[in-house]
């Protein structure tokens, strides 16, 4: 029989700990629960282990998918029932380790830290290793897992802005500076990639220059290249689908970039959508971004967003963002005008299960946008240019960019940095509040 990394969570009913400062832990642990079983009799008992079962999205256990419950994760009850039910734990064959608890206030940290302990005791020391050194074959570095455990705030930052989104050595410097940034506001970076076949969650600063001196010849992964780069040992620059997964994975909230993908102008004949929209339609990740660029069609981006259940707000603005504008001429559905409020959403959108993602618009600050108003005339002149050399489909990023870069002399890149770092700014603020309120329920 294959031995699954499944855990058996028992819940009790008399205590105090809220749902979310339950799941969120576990949506965070390396293993991945199989089964949730509910032992006090309560109507509210039972609630909130259904939803729990919701957030950690139990795999299915059936007679065709039989699976060995191969450790017990965290009992909370009073002493007295303790004996109960351990006494019946001995008769389920593969109970292999109870935590007992007799207070009922414990923190996250806590939680988190019976979790870990409880899957560390229970595992062969083959896969303890293992577990501690890759999670599953993804490498989390060092400063990164220790904030997760201890449920500090994180900003996951993706790298194909590095690989292809700007030249070297620019790209090198900002990725270090963006770091450097979210580390100052008192976040830790995460920045996302796959080394060699390995996805790594935290990258050194000579991985970091690696990857900026690749370039364009490490492979632009979005979702569906995920598997091919692992399995043939690849180094792939992580697009916001990826590293939205990858983070979503490993339980980052919150993630930083420039900005995303959209539907292309003539989608509705291409179908040139990009993976960004129904991966923030799929993954309860907040990202942080700038909106997106002139060069798609924004009124069918938002339209998009909606039918993929993506929460889009506004930051300090009522209109969606056009990367190196404030405006789009589109407003945006929502507006949010503080981190705590960007928190409070991220704290719902996980507490109810929804497991789509959010979208957090910050427009370009005031004076760095009057320094890109020429970028953005460049983009309308070879949209235009587009037209009369009858150059169409996957030709046209590449030749709107190589333009506007032209055309502008290089201002396009500096709004771009500027962007970026600022959204860092907000991003790590936001993840800040929304590690903060998570801890206090
Ligand atoms: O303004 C930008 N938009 C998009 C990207 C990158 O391009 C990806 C989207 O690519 P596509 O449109 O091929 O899905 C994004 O996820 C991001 O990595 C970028 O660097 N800058």
């Amino acid at each position: 029989m294959v031995v699954m990394q499944h855990c058996l969570i028992l819940e009790f009913g008399n205590f105090q700990v809220s749902t979310r400062a339950v799941a969120i832990p576990y949506s965070r642990a390396s293993f991945q629960p199989a089964l949730v079983m509910e032992w006090g009799g309560s109507r509210r008992a039972q609630t909130r282990v259904a939803t729990i079962a919701r957030h950690i999205s139990p795999a299915p256990c059936s007679a065709s998918n039989p699976f060995m419950v191969q450790f017990v994760v965290f009992v909370m009850f009073p002493s007295s029932q303790a004996l109960c039910i351990l006494s019946r734990l001995s008769s389920l064959q593969h109970a292999l380790l109870c935590q007992v608890r007799q207070h009922s206030h414990p923190t996250i940290s806590e939680i988190f830290a019976l979790c870990k302990c409880v899957t560390l005791t229970a595992l062969p020391s083959q896969q303890v290793s293992n577990q501690m050194n890759d999670n599953g074959g993804i490498q989390i570095k060092g400063d990164v897992r220790d904030a997760l455990e201890r449920g500090l705030p994180v900003v996951a930052l993706e790298s194909t802005i590095i690989s292809h989104g700007m030249p070297y050595p620019q790209n090198f410097e900002t990725a270090k500076e963006v770091e450097a940034i979210v580390r100052e506001s008192g976040a830790v970076p995460a920045t996302i990639a796959i080394l060699d076949g390995v996805p790594c969650i935290g990258l050194e600063e000579d991985e970091l220059r690696k990857l900026a001196q690749l370039g364009k010849r490490a492979i632009k992964t979005s979702r569906r290249d995920i598997a091919y780069v692992i399995a043939k040992k690849m180094t792939g620059a992580t697009t916001v689908s990826a590293t939205m997964f990858f983070a979503a994975k490993v339980g980052i909230n919150v993630f930083v970039t420039g900005g995303i993908g959209g539907v292309h102008r003539e989608g509705e004949t291409t179908m040139d959508v990009s993976s960004d929209l129904t991966e923030l339609g799929r993954t309860a990740v907040t990202v942080v971004c700038a909106g997106v660029k002139s060069i798609l069609d924004i009124p069918r981006t938002l339209e998009y967003l909606e039918t993929q259940g993506v929460t889009v707000v506004g930051y300090g603005t009522d209109e969606f963002p056009a990367f190196f504008t404030p405006r789009s001429g589109c407003k945006a559905p929502s507006r949010v005008d503080t981190p705590e409020e960007c928190a409070a959403i991220t704290a719902a959108n996980l507490s109810m299960g929804l497991q789509s993602g959010i979208l957090v618009c910050v427009p370009i600050p005031a004076h760095n946008a009057a320094a890109a108003e020429p970028v953005e005339a460049a983009i309308q002149t070879s949209l235009n240019e587009l037209k009369e050399k009858n150059i169409s489909g996957a030709a046209v990023t590449p030749y709107v960019l190589k333009r506007v870069n032209e055309l502008t002399g290089g201002a396009s890149l500096t709004a771009n940095i500027a962007l970026i770092k600022n959204n860092a700014r907000v991003g790590s603020q936001i993840a800040i509040a929304t590690a903060g309120l998570v801890e206090e329920s």
